[in-house]
């Protein structure tokens, strides 16, 4: 069976504004990280995956099945948006009985695979619980639930952890771990250390561009040798940061320890460490505009 998405010199424009610029990749099964500033390309690119929007040029594949047959993918894919939400008065069990029926699963379906999903995302003692009293990690899992429901080979998820606090955010990517075991999760954040904890292969937008595709492994290499750590006087740091990118900072007393990228070790009393995914993706984002 094909497992792979892969999307071949995809663009889109909303008017003239280009949001993605000729992308080719291909994402494979497992957990998958898309990574980009805000206004990257990363929702637009979920939305095609989730064909609530249409590519203008380009071909995408989803598990041997072109994008534009859209019923047979919409049987494939569990999407939870960014903004979800649902009235604040529905119960849980209600939100999910609602989501399914309008998913076209029958009620004998409903019956078997709410409970089932409830489970998994550890709602299974809140059916009753209404929506306006849970918390951000709550809903979010309730999100994932939903998305769920049809049992989906691809699960897409868009800024999931974002709002949470570190405790709702550690289960929250631990779930998103346990349902990639069998089929393919793409995870768009731009808190890079969502993806540092949870994700094999990454892709990484920059204003509509792939600027990288692969294994995390391989975009640290990319950084290796180039991150440095140094000691320096508080006066120094002004000048620090004017010549290096600095990726870190940690106040000693009067001192402050500087995690900075330099290509030629031109820095004295600098010592070489190995670079982390920060580091790394803050190396290939140098020299590129914000906007
Ligand atoms: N419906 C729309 N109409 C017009 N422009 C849009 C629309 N949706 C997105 N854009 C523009 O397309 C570009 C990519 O936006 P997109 O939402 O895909 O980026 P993103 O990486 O998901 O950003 P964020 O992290 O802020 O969600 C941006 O310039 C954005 O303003």
């Amino acid at each position: 069976m094909n497992t792979e998405i892969v999307l071949k010199n995809v663009n889109k424009f909303y008017g003239k504004n280009q949001a993605l610029k000729d992308i080719s990749l291909t994402i494979p099964n497992g957990m998958f990280g898309l990574l980009g500033r805000n206004g990257a390309g990363k929702t637009t690119l979920m939305k095609i995956l989730a064909t609530l929007h249409n590519a203008d040029t380009g071909k995408v594949m989803i598990c041997g099945l072109d994008v534009e047959e859209r019923a047979k993918i919409r049987d494939k894919i569990g999407y939870l948006p960014q903004d979800f939400t649902m009235y604040g008065t529905m119960s849980v069990y209600e939100v999910m009985d609602y989501l399914g029926t309008l998913a076209g699963l029958k009620k004998k379906e409903r019956a078997l695979r709410i409970p089932q999903m409830l489970d998994k995302v550890n709602l299974q003692n809140n059916y009753k619980t209404k929506v306006k009293a849970m918390s951000g990690g709550m809903r979010r899992r309730l999100g994932i639930a939903q998305a769920l429901l049809n049992n989906p080979q691809v699960l897409i998820v868009d800024e999931p952890t974002a709002g949470l606090d570190p405790e709702e955010r550690v289960r929250f990517r631990n779930l998103l771990c346990e349902i990639a075991d069998q089929r393919i999760v793409i995870l768009s954040t731009h808190i890079v250390g969502d993806i540092e904890a949870t994700c094999e292969n990454i892709a990484i937008l920059h204003e509509g561009e792939l600027c990288f595709s692969g294994k995390v492994s391989e975009l640290l290499n990319i950084a290796k040798g180039k991150i440095y750590i140094a000691e320096i006087s508080k006066l120094e740091l002004e000048e620090m940061k004017s010549k290096y990118i600095v990726t870190g900072m940690l106040t000693k007393g009067s001192k402050v320890e500087v995690r900075f990228v330099s290509e030629d070790n031109s820095f004295p009393y600098a010592r070489s460490v190995e670079p982390n995914v920060e580091d790394a993706y803050l190396y290939l984002m140098n020299g590129k505009e914000k906007v």
